[in-house]
């Protein structure tokens, strides 16, 4: 499965040739940019997303231990995946009972076998699911379904003998509803005489029925002509998500990603053959990856996030300097979860001697830690840059955020100030080492 941006592959190699980051940066963004638009991306959206990623690879600091082109990749990668929908894995669970879908989408998009193929998912996924054959444009359309759905089990509405389609979709929807079917997925016709008759149904069928999602199904073959498509049907009836077939063979899938940038809506689904089982919860990163042609990307970045929880060069620089705030030890919270590096940083440093605070039971670590990360999570911005500023009603209302005890807070918040005042200690040792010059051996200095 390859879409777009074929080209990005030589682009990525030429970033990590070149010498010179921020010069590299400009040129993979120009790259990238030509990619996007070539691959029928909203110009706006190409301009916004690449400046995102310029903006942030020139700002933002790596963490230890990963390279700066390293980051970079990491950075392209997310934006590119926020773009196809976000990292997340997408929601497909109705978020209500009965959930109506209405699939749209031209003849030959694989409507009527997708319609299959999701009504087989949700069964799967334990919910009771009805199909409606609201495609009375092409009469064989109802047998077809039919024949799917005595495969896979699951009950199908529709009647060859009236010809609204309108009707039926409105009939077959009341039908399973009163039965207490959980899912109900409608397939609609995909032609018509005229394109403005085709759109004018799903406009009626959608008003009738009131669909709670609307799914586009559209051939990941087609390329180019994919945006207008999207964006006519999109225009008719809200395209509240997205379901790309015949990824499998040699289809590049263009179309898939001007899609989205023509509805805005997501990727939730790709059809990857002709059987019922063919079929997938769309992943973007899985996407993305093989897109940038970088090895193990998902690697990468899944290192760099959790490299990134713990300190940067920056934060230890913060810390050394006696700046210290509640982003920092929440960092240190969280590392120390994993043995806690600031800890050993500090340790590493000669001649300090210093007591770290701390030093909790083994035993209550993990419960304090997390709910610590809670009374953390509930603080403002303000209170987090700036942890002096919570008296007594702030810290209530932490807690309450928190759901914990206020205790805690006020625990926290002790902990916090052993720390500022080892973080204070540190930057005058500091600035007594750098006063005593360089005669001196670091560990001559006894701690106090
Ligand atoms: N290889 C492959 N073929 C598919 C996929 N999905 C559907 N097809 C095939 O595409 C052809 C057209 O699909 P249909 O399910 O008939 O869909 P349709 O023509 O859009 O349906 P209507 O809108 O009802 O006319 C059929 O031969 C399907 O087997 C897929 O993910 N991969």
């Amino acid at each position: 499965m390859e879409m777009v941006f074929e080209n990005l592959k030589e682009s990525i190699a030429k970033f990590f040739r070149s010498e010179k980051y921020e010069e590299a940066v400009n040129e993979f963004i120009k790259d990238l940019q030509k990619e996007l638009v070539k691959s029928d991306v909203n110009l706006n959206l190409a301009f916004e997303i690449t400046k995102k990623i310029k903006e942030r690879a020139l700002t933002q600091e790596p963490p230890v231990g990963v390279s700066r082109k390293e980051w970079f990749l990491s950075i392209v990668y997310e934006e590119l995946v926020k773009l196809l929908g976000g990292d997340s894995k997408p929601s497909i669970k109705p978020a209500r009972k009965p959930w109506i879908i209405m699939l749209v989408g031209l003849q030959g998009s694989g409507k009527t076998t997708t319609a299959a193929k999701l009504a087989y998912f949700y069964k799967l996924e334990g919910y009771k699911v009805g199909l409606v054959a609201a495609d009375t444009f092409r009469p064989a359309a109802y047998d077809q379904l039919r024949q799917l759905g005595e495969q896979i089990g699951v009950p199908v509405y529709g009647d060859p003998s009236i010809e609204d389609a309108v009707e039926i979709a409105s009939r077959g929807v009341k039908y399973f509803v009163e039965k207490g079917f959980e899912v109900v997925i409608i397939d609609t016709a995909g032609r018509h005489h005229k394109e403005e008759d085709l759109l004018e149904e799903m406009r009626l069928i959608s008003s009738s029925v009131k669909p709670d999602e609307i799914i586009l199904v559209i051939d990941g073959s087609i390329g180019q002509q994919a945006y207008n498509i999207a964006k006519k049907f999109h225009e008719t009836t809200p395209i509240g998500s997205i379901i790309v077939t015949k990824l499998d063979g040699t289809a590049k899938g263009g179309g898939a990603l001007s899609a989205v940038a023509a509805t805005g809506a997501p990727i939730k689904f790709v059809g990857l053959g002709e059987k019922v089982e063919d079929f997938e919860v769309f992943k973007p990163s899985k996407l993305v990856g093989r897109v940038l042609g970088y090895g193990d990307i998902e690697g990468l970045v899944e290192r760099v996030k959790r490299i990134q929880l713990e300190l940067t060069e920056k934060d230890v620089e913060d810390i050394m300097e006696g700046r210290l705030n509640m982003r920092l030890v929440y960092k240190q919270l969280v590392s120390l979860r994993k043995m806690g590096p600031l800890r050993k940083i500090l340790q590493m440093i000669p001649g300090l001697g210093v007591k770290i605070p701390f030093e909790v039971d083994p035993k209550d670590l993990e419960l304090k830690l997390s709910k610590w990360l809670a009374v953390i999570n509930s603080m403002t911005y303000d209170e987090l840059d700036n942890p002096e500023i919570i008296d007594k009603s702030r810290l209530k209302r932490i807690a309450r955020g928190a759901g914990v005890d206020a205790e805690y807070v006020r625990e926290l918040l002790k902990q916090y100030d052993l720390l500022k005042k080892l973080s204070k200690q540190l930057k005058k040792r500091k600035d007594l080492l750098k006063k005593l010059g360089e005669g001196f051996n670091v560990q001559d200095l006894q701690a106090p």
